[in-house]
């Protein structure tokens, strides 16, 4: 039987009432704000051939992915799954719901539905893209100088989430999100966007669009990176807006650390922290800022 839950999911309440509900209108200073956003210079977020790992040309490769993480934490290296599913009648949808953002299967309505109030339909579930991300791993160790398989051992046990992101038309974009500001708590994620823009990140303070390319992933760095690294490779905020024409969808994979510990020969910036230890501080701030990070910056004995 479908589990009750208190509220109706917002790809059908749109559907129903043609405005965004007001428990969903962010408040004025906490808006997307449309007209000031760079759409153009999303066009600077590197593209790069993610084959040319396998041939003579992997140094360059390399060095074009360390670059991109230093500056950006974002680069571009389709699918019908979440359209499908989300015309599905309701009491089929159901069966998937939970509000516990942990649980690997499920269908929500926002990043963290105990905290938040913004929009959105999430279909979150957890293969290829894993042994590409272990591939990007790689290369990311080699663009640091080090051993091929330093951060695949570092990370040691490691988990994989697949999320399905859909995004109903809204009628009122300017109102509400389709996710607000964030920055990804895990290693490394790997989205395959439709052909509909609406993912943006931030650059230099502003917000620039990070428009799909036809077969292109979009990759980006998230904290446990960013401990890793200690610090040289950022986690970046990011964010995704509605529009009032089309649906949208994506399919994101991110991988997970078990045990996140750094020492490129610089002083430890983070104290050693397991990542059950992070996701549980992350989920459990409730995205009051985008990152818990500083939460775990180090010593712990100074
Ligand atoms: O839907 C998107 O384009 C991005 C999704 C995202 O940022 C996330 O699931 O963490
Ligand atoms: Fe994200």
């Amino acid at each position: 039987m479908a589990p009750a839950i208190s509220k109706p999911l917002l790809s059908d309440l749109v559907a129903q009432i043609g405005k965004v509900p007001l428990s969903h209108i962010r408040p004025v200073g906490d808006r997307p704000d449309l007209a000031n956003v760079d759409n153009e210079s999303g066009a600077g977020i590197p593209l790069i051939d993610l084959k040319k790992l396998n041939g003579p040309e992997r140094p360059k490769v390399v060095e074009a992915i360390g670059r991109t993480c230093e500056s950006d934490g974002f680069f571009m290296g389709m699918l019908r799954v979440a359209r499908e599913f989300f015309h599905l009648p309701e009491s089929e949808r159901l069966k998937c719901y939970s509000d516990d953002p942990k649980k690997a299967i499920r269908l929500s309505t926002s990043f963290n539905v105990r905290t938040e109030k913004a929009s959105g339909g999430h279909l979150r579930d957890g293969s290829e893209l894993r042994a590409l991300a272990l591939r990007l791993l790689e290369a990311i160790s080699e663009s640091l100088g080090l051993e091929r398989s330093h951060m695949v051992a570092a990370i040691g046990r490691h988990a994989q989430h697949m999320a399905v992101n859909y995004y109903p038309p809204c009628p009122q974009p300017e109102l509400t999100y389709g996710l607000p500001g964030h920055k990804d708590p895990n290693a490394i994620t790997l989205l395959l966007q439709d052909g509909v823009s609406g993912l943006q990140v931030q650059r230099g303070g502003r917000w620039v669009a990070v428009n799909p390319v036809p077969n292109a992933l979009v990759i980006n760095i998230g904290d446990q990176m960013q401990a890793l690294s200690n610090d040289r490779y950022k986690s970046v905020l990011h964010r995704v807006i509605v529009n009032s024409a089309r649906e949208r969808e994506d399919l994101g994979a991110d991988v997970l650390l078990a045990d996140a510990l750094a020492d490129d020969g610089h002083p430890l910036a983070y104290r050693p922290f397991t990542f059950q230890e992070y996701y549980d501080e992350f989920w459990n701030m409730g995205l009051q800022s985008a990152s818990c990070l500083d939460r775990f910056r180090g010593p712990e004995d100074p």
